[in-house]
């Protein structure tokens, strides 16, 4: 008998929540089924990676948005320029907010990627993933009692760091959640704390992500194979083999929405065993670009539409 698939732990996941969730007046308004507590393990040995295959999971976008991640940036406007759409609407409705000009999203982004400055004004999310990860800010008190700003902390590099010069530590950790700033960000972390552990008597890199809100039909495919990918690219740099990717969630939950998602999706069946693939080694955990990653053996379910809750 084979092991079971990976992803029936996804579907049972989602047949849990959408049968017995709890169902909760949410904050965008549309309403939701949700499980507090919930997690899912996937070993990321021999390649495999923890890609969808009962509905089709654009994985480059997440691999985009991953590598938008590690280059620091908040501006949605290197995103649009790939076609990655998926930070779109938060700008969008900032925008109309602020200015009452009701721009239709498409539009909006059309100018986002023809006008520079208009992009620096409107299309920046706040401090989030990308600013903390790699320039975490600091401050440096003065001895007239005022501060000034400090150097920035890369986390990402000093994980890198400690995994090979202190394998064994219990603090490799990349933390989204800074406190001081999340009234600034757009929308505060989802995937908020990535921690690593070296196993397998020291052979192996481990990775934990605790997300603290959950969009289990359209967020969590692209985050779990974007944590599969970050710790991919991790154990590439520290020469680890790479071992098992343990997701964690708090409000686990579907919208209401996405009925017609949920039911298509718990009648199909997964196939196959898709495989990741690192086709270079880059000089650093910085130098990762889309071309680097190939995925073998994905013959998926069709893709399966669903609006996204702002
Ligand atoms: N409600 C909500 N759910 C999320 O998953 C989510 C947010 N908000 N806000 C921030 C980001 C943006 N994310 C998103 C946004 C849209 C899709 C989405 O529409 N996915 C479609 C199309 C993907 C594509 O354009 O390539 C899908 O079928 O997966 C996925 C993740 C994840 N996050
Ligand atoms: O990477 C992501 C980003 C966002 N989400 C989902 C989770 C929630 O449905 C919303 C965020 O709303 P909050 O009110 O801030 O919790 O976005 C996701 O699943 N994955």
């Amino acid at each position: 008998m084979s092991d079971p698939h990976f992803e029936q732990q996804y579907l049972d996941l989602m047949a849990r929540i959408w049968r017995g969730g709890d169902e909760r007046v949410d904050r965008t308004g549309v309403g939701t089924r949700a499980v507090f507590g919930t997690q899912l393990r996937c070993s990321l040995a021999d390649n495999a990676v923890p890609l969808l295959t009962t509905k089709r999971v654009y994985w480059k976008t997440a691999a985009r948005e991953m590598l938008w991640f590690l280059t620091g940036e908040t501006n949605i406007r290197p995103l649009v320029l790939q076609g990655v759409k998926i930070w779109n609407e938060w700008p969008h409705a900032r925008y109309v907010a602020e200015t009452g000009d009701d721009l239709p999203l498409d539009e909006f982004v059309q100018r986002i990627a023809d006008d520079e400055g208009f992009a620096d004004r409107w299309g920046d999310l706040g401090p989030v993933y990308g600013k903390q990860w790699v320039d975490w800010p600091t401050y440096r008190y003065r001895a007239d009692g005022l501060y000034e700003k400090g150097e920035g902390i890369n986390q990402v590099a000093k994980v890198i760091e400690s995994l090979r010069t202190n394998p064994g530590s219990r603090r490799h950790i990349i933390e989204g959640w800074n406190v001081a700033e999340v009234g600034r960000m757009a929308l505060p972390p989802c995937h908020k704390s990535y921690q690593f552990h070296v196993g397998g008597g020291g052979t192996t890199l481990d990775c934990v992500l605790y997300q603290r809100s959950c969009d289990v039909a359209l967020g969590l495919p692209f985050n779990l194979f974007g944590a599969a990918l970050l710790t991919r690219m991790i154990a590439q740099q520290t020469d680890l083999e790479p071992g098992e990717l343990v997701w964690m969630g708090g409000d686990t939950h579907l919208y209401l929405n996405h009925a017609h998602l949920i039911e298509e999706q718990l009648g199909r069946e997964p196939r196959g065993r898709p495989a990741l693939e690192i086709t270079r080694r880059p000089a650093s955990i910085f130098d990762y670009r889309i071309e680097d990653f190939a995925v073998a053996d994905y013959d998926p379910h069709p893709p399966i539409k669903a609006p996204v809750a702002v």
